[in-house]
């Protein structure tokens, strides 16, 4: 049999498809608490997981796992973890930003009936690994495009999902049996939502706002601040 090139034909999008996606893009939000009780089918969760693992990798590496977690007194053990961070973390800010950061909703551990923690093993593939050679971080990277697909397909289905990253990676590790040499990349909480914020909701409250785009690109080198 002849060997084929493995080519075909890289055609734009038709204008819907292109449409959907943008969609897709400016359409998902970080969810917190807009969680519905009702589960994600078993299917439903192949197709994001198969979507996340179809991120980019270095060397192609694929140096992620996908921990799903379900069970309610596993998730309390979580959400109590996150509890201690928080309140470390709302110590860290300045005392006049302290309520506004504690009024702030930032996790929906116990609402979200799937929890998913995304790992990255960073030995996976051994020692030198194509396009990891000069910046070990590559697999870490790699992992967060993982995370990203999944955060578009699961709005594509209706599913709202929340990155959580206010923990000691050290409480996760032992209530999940993590081995101590996976690093945990995110912490995600996810369901199905009928409502999202049209904006980043730490935009609509007022704690952040999206920085103009213009100001970000800098053309044929560095031209901001030194
Ligand atoms: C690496 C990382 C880590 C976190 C987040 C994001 C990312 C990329 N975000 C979500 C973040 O606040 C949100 O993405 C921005 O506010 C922008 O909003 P939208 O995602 O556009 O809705 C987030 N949100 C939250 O409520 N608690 C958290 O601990 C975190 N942690």
């Amino acid at each position: 049999m002849p060997k084929t090139s493995g080519l075909a034909r890289a055609e734009p999008f038709l204008a819907s498809e292109r449409d959907a996606v943008y969609k897709a893009i400016f359409t998902r939000r970080d969810v917190r608490d807009q969680f519905l009780p009702e589960p994600v089918p078993d299917d439903v969760l192949k197709r994001l997981l198969e979507a996340a693992h179809h991120a980019p990798s270095v060397g192609f590496m694929q140096p992620w796992n996908f921990i799903t977690i379900r069970s309610q007194p596993v998730r309390n053990r979580i959400a109590d973890a996150f509890g201690r961070a928080n309140d470390e973390a709302a110590r860290m800010f300045p005392e006049e930003r302290q309520s506004d950061y504690k009024a702030l909703k930032l996790e929906g551990i116990r609402k979200a009936p799937l929890n998913i923690c995304i790992t990255c093993d960073r030995g996976r593939g051994g020692d030198v690994i194509l396009g990891k050679t000069h910046n070990p971080n590559m697999d870490l990277y790699s992992t967060v495009c993982a995370v990203q697909n999944l955060w578009l397909a699961a709005r594509v289905e209706g599913i709202g999902m929340g990155w959580v990253s206010i923990f000691h990676d050290a409480d996760l590790k032992t209530i999940l049996g993590i081995p101590e040499r996976i690093e945990i990349v995110a912490y995600l909480c996810l369901g199905y939502v009928d409502e999202l914020y049209e904006r980043p909701e730490l935009q609509v409250k007022g704690w952040n706002r999206r920085l103009p785009l213009d100001e970000l690109i800098f053309e044929e080198g560095w031209r901001g601040k030194t």
